[in-house]
């Protein structure tokens, strides 16, 4: 049997105030940060978890997060670099649905899509605070209904190709492929845990911890729903670190960015 394999699909960087980043703590300043998207090619199918950001929706609502983005980092890009394209992929995961982490949901609309059963409900009606976050509802045609913001929908969107199977709890996408619940950041937050024949486990946190050292110090980013929920979640992602000798992979830290495999070179 072929063992599974992890793609990080590069999908370019944006900038925060280090207070965003690493919340009460520091030190401020422009961090300029990675995103990416996570493809795991298993045995029984290509599982994709999120989908990055999308450039012109960052730079109309979000121009001070100064996005970063070349075609190859899109969505479409990165898969072609795989020689794959957007129909290849079997089912589509959202850890959560900010905007840079659903970017690039509109192009599969004929794809199975899942999510926590939490997190829908909270992007249609969201705390004020999360309004940024939660700012690109091109993923949902029933969210941007519910907060009045059709224009972003593309022609061909219905709320039947951007509807989502609900999970909740830790859920085992594929053999060896589990979802954790880690919420706190969003209410249906979700971090990755990946198993192989072959190598240690892989533990991406996602956004429950945006560097190491937000992991390490039990820091919360700036955006949460739940601080105390977000620290428990990364105190038990420490432990499945332990349990499993995983290596532990952050989705917006610059420097562990630089050492990770992206492009065509996987974990595997
Ligand atoms: C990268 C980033 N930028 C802004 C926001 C978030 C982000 O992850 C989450 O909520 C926000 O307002
Ligand atoms: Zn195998
Ligand atoms: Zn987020
Ligand atoms: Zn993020």
């Amino acid at each position: 049997m072929p063992d599974t394999k992890v793609y990080l699909l590069d999908g370019g960087t944006l900038v925060l105030d280090g207070f965003h980043i690493w919340w009460n703590k520091g030190p401020g300043g422009e961090v300029r940060f990675p995103v990416y998207s996570v493809l795991v090619d298993h045995p029984q199918g290509k599982f994709l978890i999120d989908t990055g950001y999308d450039y012109d929706h960052v730079q109309k609502v979000l121009p001070f997060e100064k996005p970063q983005q070349t075609e190859q980092q899109t969505i479409p890009g990165a898969l072609k670099l795989l020689g794959l394209e957007p129909k290849d992929i079997d089912v589509l995961f959202n850890s959560h649905f900010h905007f840079d982490h659903v970017g690039g949901n509109k192009f599969f609309p004929d794809v199975k899509k899942i999510c926590h059963k939490d997190e829908m409900p909270q992007a249609a009606n969201c705390q004020s605070f999360e309004v940024l976050g939660y700012s690109d509802l091109a993923f949902s045609t029933e969210v941007a209904e519910a907060r009045g913001m059709t224009d972003q929908l593309d022609a061909g969107q219905t709320a039947g190709n951007t509807s989502f199977e609900f999970v909740e709890g830790d859920v085992e996408l594929a053999p060896g492929v589990t979802l954790i619940y880690t919420p706190g950041h969003t209410v249906g937050h979700y971090s990755l845990l990946v198993e192989f024949d072959t190598r240690r486990p892989l533990l991406l946190t996602l956004d429950a911890a945006y560097t190491r050292k937000n992991y390490e110090n039990d820091i919360n980013a700036g955006f949460h729903i739940d601080p105390v929920a977000g620290v428990e979640s990364m105190r038990r992602l420490k432990k499945i670190e332990e349990d499993k000798n995983a290596e532990v992979l952050f989705s917006h830290d610059p420097e562990s960015f630089k050492e990770y495999r992206t492009g065509v070179n996987f974990y595997g």
